[in-house]
């Protein structure tokens, strides 16, 4: 016979493991019931033994009373903007600033792509594997604390799925909201005689700087690591792109379109393919993000300014807004 800690904590892995199966993988292995069965189970056994209730439990996404205001937090390692390029020929250019610089003749740089979500930047601390802070990105220096409104995003692990976690790991990626869940919230906004969103990216940022993670907690927020800030107690990979996989081993969700590209063709082949397949993803973009791959090389590199010379957002043409 189990004791109580063990049904509790056998509960807990088994809801992990599904949450990841469900929110990182995209590949869920049990019905929503099921799931949700379960939850129920543990929530309830929680109850019978609030002294064994502990902050990383899947039950524990809602914080109890509202804030009366932010926190600030300073950012240990700023959070930088992008510099932007609007047409081929200024990536091209881009890429022989990069070359020159690095002393490269020929054109095969490996390039990680990514979309670019139009949601809200956010940095995301977990010590020892256990979420511990979220915050805004704010001016890149100082953010504000908005922990408890992070706990409610269902696809950010409460605790990393590693035996071995880094002392201290600062995930860094995007919160934004699907434009079905904008809709939705939209609709239900206007039966309520609420106010309602202009886009998905305000409904995001509308969302995270609520003081009442009750109200956060029932707006369909997405996150998406693109980066990694403090890193303690862990040997990185040397590329990028390794870094994100490593990321979606431990849980934590990344965007399903990153690519590898090497060379400047392969790259804009790249920024055309996302820009057809912009409509149809369910969520916004408004542009690619290219990255220079290794890691040593973006160090040679180093920033200009409060922009990195290893990146570039290349965006898209302004979308004519239908008004209806
Ligand atoms: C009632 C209910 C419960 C859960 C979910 C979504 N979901 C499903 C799983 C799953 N199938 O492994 C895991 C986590 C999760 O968040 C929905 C949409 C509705």
């Amino acid at each position: 016979q189990q004791s109580i800690e063990q049904q509790l904590e056998q509960l807990r892995q088994q809801l992990r493991h599904y949450e990841y199966q469900y929110h990182v993988l995209d590949k869920p292995t049990i019905p929503d019931a099921e799931y949700d069965r379960l939850m129920n189970q543990l929530k309830t056994l929680e109850q019978q033994y609030p002294e064994l209730i502990s902050a990383d439990s899947p039950t524990q996404r809602v914080g109890a009373k509202p804030l009366a205001s932010f926190a600030q937090v300073r950012h240990e390692i700023p959070m930088l903007s992008l510099d932007n390029a609007f047409s081929d020929q200024e990536f091209y250019a881009f890429v022989k600033r990069i070359q020159e610089r690095l002393g490269y003749g020929n054109d095969d740089l490996t390039f990680c792509c990514e979309p670019k979500l139009d949601g809200l930047a956010v940095s995301i601390l977990y010590e020892n594997g256990i979420l511990s802070q979220g915050a805004t990105r704010g001016d890149g220096s100082t953010g504000e604390d908005i922990t408890l409104n992070i706990r409610t995003i269902r696809n950010i692990p409460l605790q990393l799925l590693t035996d071995n976690p880094p002392a201290r790991l600062e995930v860094r990626g995007e919160v934004f909201m699907s434009q079905a869940g904008f809709e939705q919230l939209n609709e239900r906004a206007l039966a309520r005689g609420e106010k309602t969103f202009a886009n998905p990216r305000n409904a995001a940022a509308g969302s995270l700087r609520q003081l009442d993670p009750k109200i956060t907690r029932q707006r369909p927020l997405v996150f998406n690591a693109y980066g990694i800030g403090i890193a303690e107690g862990v040997v990185l990979p040397d590329t990028h792109f390794a870094r994100l996989q490593w990321l979606k081993q431990i849980g934590i969700p990344i965007n399903q379109e990153i690519e590898l590209c090497r060379g400047t063709e392969q790259v804009l082949e790249f920024y055309r393919q996302m820009g057809q397949k912009r409509d149809g993803l369910g969520y916004d973009i408004d542009g690619t993000v290219l990255k220079i791959n290794e890691i040593a090389l973006q160090q040679q590199l180093g920033f200009v300014s409060k922009a990195p010379r290893w990146a570039i957002a290349y965006k898209f043409p302004a979308q004519e807004q239908l008004t209806i």
